[in-house]
């Protein structure tokens, strides 16, 4: 649904050039929501605005639903933003106009008749459970009301796709476990191709389905969050699972074993002792609701050497857990 192609950017000219995009490619499947996750300077906000054609690539393609939107400009520019909604961490509501009049402002954007936009913005304000805050100036509003009559204005022109640009930063954990609660169901009810970037891990692990870590310009790894967190080495996966930097032990072989699914309610450590008689230490563990499933990774110190490990490695897989030795 979203195809960003090799895009390259550049901000300013010799020594003091910034490269913001170095190469970047990702795609986002019709209906995923994708997360785009780095630090302040990654590069996250440059590549979000290459998107909705804000920002020009010096090089490479963004296609949407096919549509290449780096070759756009005016009014075919114009209508293809339509289908692009976009929610922002500041919300960016006006002031001194109402909620619904907020909203409104959206549909009078795409053409759409006067005496129709009431009555849509507040079909919009409902999908978000604020319709009964409708004559109310966005002040009135708590942070997380404001955000959600934010997305009801982004989905107001009936986008494919929403962009989000930190939606819940400005927010307390709770109101922000709620917006992205909010966007997931809308993704699943509506449809909807969710980019979104973002600081906080939080976000990726409470909705995302697929991710991308981006570190000066570059994506360092990109996949489904299943797939990243069987990977070993994986980055992301160390961050959703803080089970800290691995330390040599003499005598010891270090292994990360990491459950999805089904997987994470077996005893498989139990097992690992009984098969091989090992007096086996977990070092560290993180539990975690993933994308609403449950995953885990423990840290285990095997008595023994690298054979021993490989046997172990070997059986944890063989029970339908990833495994494999840090550190080797
Ligand atoms: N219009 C611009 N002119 C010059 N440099 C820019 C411009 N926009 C972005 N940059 C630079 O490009 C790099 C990437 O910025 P970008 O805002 O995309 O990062 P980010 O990951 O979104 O960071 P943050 O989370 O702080 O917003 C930074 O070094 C930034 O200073």
């Amino acid at each position: 649904m979203i195809s960003i192609e090799h895009v390259s950017r550049r901000f300013g000219d010799g020594p003091d050039a910034v490269v913001a995009l170095d190469d970047v490619s990702i795609d986002v499947a019709k209906g995923q929501i994708f997360g785009v996750v780095g630090q302040s300077g990654a590069g996250k906000s440059t590549l979000l605005r290459t998107v909705n054609a804000l920002e020009r690539p010096d090089s490479g393609r963004v296609t949407v639903d096919g549509v290449d939107v780096t070759a756009l400009s005016g009014q075919a520019l114009r209508n293809e933003r339509h289908k692009i909604g976009m929610v922002f961490q500041h919300f960016n509501l006006v002031g001194n106009r109402t909620v619904a009049q907020n909203v409104e402002f959206a549909l009078e954007a795409t053409g759409a008749a006067e005496k129709d936009r009431r009555p849509k913005a507040l079909d919009m304000l409902d999908l978000v459970g604020l319709a009964h805050r409708a004559d109310d100036r966005p002040g009135q509003l708590s942070g997380g009301q404001r955000q959600r009559v934010g997305i009801a204005r982004a989905l107001a022109s009936g986008p494919d796709v929403l962009l989000s640009d930190e939606a819940t930063s400005a927010l307390d954990p709770e109101t922000t476990r709620s917006i992205l609660e909010l966007i997931r169901r809308l993704s699943r009810e509506l449809g909807l191709t969710v980019l979104l970037i973002t600081h906080e891990m939080e976000v990726v692990k409470r909705i995302c389905d697929a991710a991308a870590l981006m570190e000066t310009g570059r994506v360092i790894e990109q996949g489904g969050l299943d797939e990243l967190i069987r990977t070993p080495g994986s980055q992301v996966a160390a961050e959703l699972f803080p089970v800290g930097e691995p330390h040599r032990i003499p005598g010891h072989r270090i292994v990360d074993v990491t459950y999805t699914g089904l997987s994470a309610d077996r005893p498989v450590i139990a097992q690992l002792a009984r098969d091989f008689g090992l007096d086996v230490s977990i070092l560290g563990a993180a539990l975690e609701t993933i994308n609403g499933h449950q995953a885990g990774r423990t840290r285990l110190a095997v008595p023994g050497d690298e054979h021993t490990a490989r046997q172990v490695v070997d059986s944890l897989t063989a029970q339908g857990v990833t495994a494999w030795e840090v550190l080797a």
